[in-house]
């Protein structure tokens, strides 16, 4: 199948499990008090049907492949054609010298940072090649959007899951990258609470496949991937360092972004992997995420629809150290340029590799009722505001990075304040989702914005 097609093939986002009840079933529950005879075949078939799940699910994920089964999702089998070959030989080609040119797997590509840093990178002619499981977590038509930009400037989007294994190989075999910038992930704080499973396919078992991967190629790639301001958690010293406590997460979300910084260490200790984690500092901006609030709530301004805006304990307004996605982009690129090689070669390490983590954050927290204010400015709107008290759903009250770290090591200074960042999203949303049907007055309009 060409991967072009692939998507029909995944489910949506991971890790629902519909259990459905089946009309033997319900027939056996039915007649459950008649017969002892009836009783004892209805047991059988369920210890029958027990034994076989365990054993279906125990073989899925004994084999080294992770394939989805910690999470009850399988892969689709990938197989190559020779067209898909010819698209990732020419997105990996650099335009550089070939000595400073990298060649950069980019995994979330599709997504909101991974789109920004992907165009970073073929701007600055280093070799791209993406890979996207176009999840629904949200509107899928954004993504696809993303995608289109991406492949007008050189950069081919594989289409395929993190988890697998098989496309992965072929990939590392194509690409030969000396680069991962891993951004693939289940984003999201509160949602973690409704499909916890996709959390752990795609930030657990996903990462581990791609650590996997990375470990056996030759030469192993350095790696750069996102973990989470979130890892932080309950940590109320301010502002937050890197050597701080990051051992009392508030989500499950925050929980699989710490486990990661925890893997990336025994991968780094026994294969000799350089890893460098970024803990992002709820980054914002055009192209962004439906699902964040300074988004969701632009969308639900313009419609006239009232917003629910959190407060923490005694009525205390909730603070994020937003960041703008430049600033980021330069800091994902400062980091890149800055890994060492790994060290490992045939799977085992050869001596200590590089193993990093940063803040990545702006250093100037900003109330939510402020963020409101300033969308209201540019949307010229008012909000219908909802003040409500925090649900338990895994927010943090605040966050606030310190970011001598980055600084230090590659210059990372971000420049970009909230006023100035939401002026440029608004800009963006209204020429996105405002300016007719016609996709070429957008895509048009955004070649001035990034
Ligand atoms: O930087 C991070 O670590 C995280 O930043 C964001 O998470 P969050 O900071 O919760 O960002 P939003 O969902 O945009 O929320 C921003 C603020 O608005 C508040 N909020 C959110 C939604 C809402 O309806 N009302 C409301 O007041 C939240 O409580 C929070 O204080 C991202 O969604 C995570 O993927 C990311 O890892």
């Amino acid at each position: 199948m060409p991967p072009s097609t692939m998507h029909d093939n995944y489910p949506s986002t991971p890790g629902k499990v519909k259990v459905e009840r089946s009309n033997y079933f319900g027939r056996v529950a039915s007649r459950w008090h008649t017969t002892a005879s009836t009783r004892l075949l209805a047991c059988t078939a369920v210890l029958l049907t027990l034994t076989l799940f365990v054993f279906y699910r125990m073989s899925g994920t004994s084999g080294g492949a992770i394939d989805g089964g910690i999470v009850g999702r399988s892969v689709a089998a990938f197989k190559p054609t020779h067209q898909w070959e010819l698209k990732v030989r020419q997105s990996c080609l650099p335009k550089r010298s070939e000595e400073e040119a990298m060649v950069v797997l980019v995994t979330g590509a599709a997504g909101f940072v991974g789109t920004h840093v992907s165009l970073a990178l073929k701007k600055r002619g280093d070799g791209v090649v993406g890979l996207d499981n176009f999840n629904d977590y949200y509107e899928t038509s954004l993504k696809r959007a993303r995608q289109d930009l991406l492949e007008k400037h050189g950069v081919f989007v594989v289409e395929g899951d993190i988890n697998d294994e098989t496309l992965l190989k072929a990939l590392f075999e194509l690409g030969q990258f000396t680069h991962v910038m891993h951004l693939a992930a289940q984003a999201g704080v509160r949602y973690a609470m409704q499909n916890p499973g996709s959390y752990v396919h795609s930030n657990i078992a996903g990462l581990v496949n791609l650590f996997e991967i990375c470990k056996a190629a030759n030469p192993q790639p350095a790696i750069v991937w996102a973990s989470s301001s979130s890892v932080y958690g309950l940590n109320n010293k301010v502002p937050f360092s890197e050597s701080d406590r990051t051992d009392q997460p508030a989500s499950l979300y925050a929980a699989t972004k710490k486990a990661g910084e925890e893997i990336a260490h025994t991968y780094n200790h026994i294969y000799g992997l350089s890893i460098t984690g970024l803990r992002f500092f709820t980054v914002y901006g055009p192209w962004g995420r439906p699902d964040m609030a300074y988004f969701s709530f632009t969308r639900d301004i313009l419609r006239g629809k009232a917003i629910n805006i959190y407060t923490g304990n005694g009525g205390k307004d909730l603070a994020r150290d937003f960041t703008y996605i430049d600033d980021i982009v330069k800091g994902c690129v400062g980091a890149l340029d800055t890994a060492e090689k790994s060290t490992g070669s045939g799977g085992k390490k050869t001596g200590p590799a590089q193993l990093r983590v940063f803040n990545l954050g702006n250093t100037s927290p900003v109330t939510v009722p402020t963020l409101v204010d300033i969308l209201e400015k540019y949307l010229k709107q008012k909000a219908k505001r909802n003040i409500i008290k925090m649900p338990r759903n895994g927010d943090v009250p605040f966050t606030h990075a310190n970011i001598s770290y980055a600084q230090s090591q590659f210059n990372y200074h971000p420049t970009t304040n909230l006023d100035t960042g939401l002026k440029k999203f608004v800009k963006w949303y209204l020429s996105y989702y405002g300016v007719g049907t016609d996709h070429k007055l957008w895509l048009g309009d955004h070649e001035q914005i990034v």
